[in-house]
């Protein structure tokens, strides 16, 4: 989920609310809010917390789960932040600790720590290119073991050799999210469960058949879709996620603004008529 802002600046939960409804009712599994589509970096905590109220309150409404983005970069305040999560969020989604660069027995010194305390399983959000840290399939293995840690939002930034390797003897109850949307169809159907994307708070209904069609084993019907869905990923990701992803949604009447949030800039309104074009038709 984005993070709708009001004229005001504010976060508009009422925005928020009607957004995550229309992609619940497009067939989305779920909602994860506070990842880097919900510019969780740039919102107060007092935010944070109105974003997994209303959250709460709609996934209790619907009975689905929802999935909340934990940041922090160290062990310590991460864990303070998990166990500060309120009832009714079901998964929290943390990314490998970013700038700080362990080696990779850190990275699983971390998630054990973590795994240890925490009150709700977690989802490892390995997305190299905005932590500056590797971390290669023996490691997501080995974390995937633990009974706590269910799953990884995979964003390397390709399909490469380590999660060829992961998808391809996963440990049990450790499921693959495509976490990188132009990725999406590749890697479900080399295994992969799902995806944790931002162009679907857009086109959630064709990623909904996108997943459908490669659990059915329909890869004709799973390629075309796969195939339209990368040119809209590649058009919503012209320039900084959201900002274009925000530009579509407002033009479509789906949120009261485009505003990002600095160090973000809005996009530009070419590459916003551009996405909006591959999403639509001219
Ligand atoms: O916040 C997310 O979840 C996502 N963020 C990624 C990013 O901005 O790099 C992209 C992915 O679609 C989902």
């Amino acid at each position: 989920m984005i993070t709708p802002f009001a004229a005001s600046g504010a976060v508009d939960a009422q925005s928020f609310e009607k957004l995550a409804h229309h992609v619940l009712d497009q067939g989305a599994s779920g909602l994860v809010a506070l990842g880097t589509t919900g510019e969780v970096a740039a919102l107060s905590a007092e935010e944070r917390a109105v974003v997994i109220e209303t959250c709460v309150r709609i996934c209790a409404g619907r009975d689905v789960p929802l999935t909340v983005g934990v940041s922090g970069n160290d062990t310590r305040s991460t864990i303070a932040a998990l166990r500060a999560l309120p009832g009714g969020v079901t998964a929290a989604l943390v990314p490998v600790p970013y700038f700080l660069r362990p080696s990779e027995r850190g990275v699983i010194a971390h998630f054990e720590a973590l795994a240890e305390v925490t009150p709700v399983p977690l989802v490892v959000y390995h997305i190299p290119y905005r932590t500056g840290q590797q971390v290669g399939a023996a490691t997501l293995r080995h974390l995937g073991a633990h009974p706590m840690i269910a799953g990884v939002k995979y964003a390397t930034g390709s399909v490469d050799q380590d999660a060829l390797d992961l998808l391809a003897d996963l440990p049990t109850g450790f499921d693959v999210l495509c976490g990188d949307d132009p990725f999406v169809s590749p890697l479900l159907a080399l295994g992969a469960s799902g995806g944790i994307v931002a162009s679907a708070n857009l086109a959630t209904d064709r990623f909904v058949a996108l997943a459908q069609a490669w659990q059915a084993g329909d890869a004709e019907r799973a390629r075309e879709l796969g195939q339209r869905l990368f040119k809209l990923s590649a058009a919503l990701f012209t320039e900084p996620n959201p900002t274009v992803l925000k530009g579509v949604l407002h033009v479509r009447g789906l949120i009261p603004t485009a505003d990002v949030r600095l160090p973000l800039l809005p996009a530009s309104a070419a590459s916003v008529a551009h996405a909006d074009t591959v999403a639509f038709g001219g």
